[in-house]
């Protein structure tokens, strides 16, 4: 089974060769596609100078319309998704996503950071259905048709997926594993605002699909 790692990237040109590197050293990843979501940094040509396929849309468009844009660009059965801004990453860590998938036919994998630091530990603690480190079955992410218009709501997309169909979801801990957070690439200020934005965007997914809290939080026990 072929098995595509999807790096969903906006302004990540200092931190998304590390993620690419250590997915270069994967044995279970069969292609690594990074899609630029209108980057105005250098993020495409780091891409390139690492050798991945790299694809970019012209303007920034939201998280969920690079993950979808990713998944068009290839044809693999099982797709990974990992943010460009992880510290940490390990080989295993993939491994820990993608096998339950090929060994134990579980439909999705979702990892949820533990032992990195305290603060992204504490948000995944809470929130792990919101994780954007997971695998699943090409089918699975294909049936999520919203994905575009969902941006940072696109994670709910899928674990909302889970729910319906009662899917078989594994939650995996990603042990030492953390990313930078907005405030640390942006400022405390403008990082504030996106973090605001960004839960705004959750937030109208859960009323617009008008999901139950306990449901969503229910799949990752
Ligand atoms: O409009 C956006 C916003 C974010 N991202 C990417 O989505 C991933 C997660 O985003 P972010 O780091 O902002 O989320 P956080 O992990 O801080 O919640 C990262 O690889 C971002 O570069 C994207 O492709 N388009
Ligand atoms: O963990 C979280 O609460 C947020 C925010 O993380 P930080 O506050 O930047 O550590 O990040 C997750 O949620 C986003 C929205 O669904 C996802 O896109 C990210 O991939 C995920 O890490």
């Amino acid at each position: 089974m072929n098995v595509a790692l999807v790096i969903p990237a906006y302004n990540e040109e200092e931190r998304i060769e590390n993620v690419i590197r250590t997915a270069q050293r994967s044995d279970v990843l069969s292609e690594i596609v990074v899609v630029s979501d209108g980057s105005t940094d250098n993020t495409v040509q780091v891409a390139l100078e690492c050798n991945v396929q790299t694809v970019a849309l012209p303007i920034n468009q939201g998280k969920g319309a690079a993950m979808q844009y990713g998944v068009e660009n290839t044809d693999s059965e099982i797709i990974v998704f990992l943010d460009a801004d992880l510290v940490n990453l390990k080989v295993e860590h993939i491994e820990s996503l993608v096998n339950p998938i090929i060994e134990d036919n579980m439909d999705m994998t979702c990892g949820v950071f533990q032992a990195g630091r305290d603060s992204t530990d504490m948000h995944h603690k809470i929130t792990p259905w919101l994780t954007g480190q997971r695998a699943a079955k090409r089918e699975v992410i294909e049936s999520c048709t919203d994905l575009t218009e969902s941006k940072y709501g696109a994670e709910l997309s899928l674990t909302k997926k889970a729910v319906e169909e009662k899917l078989k979801v594994k939650k995996v801990c990603l042990k030492g594993l953390t990313h930078t957070t907005k405030e640390e690439k942006i400022g405390l200020v403008k990082g504030f605002w996106a973090r605001l934005k960004m839960y705004w965007q959750v937030i109208s997914y859960f009323r617009k699909n008008d999901l139950k809290y306990d449901s969503i939080d229910a799949v990752m026990e």
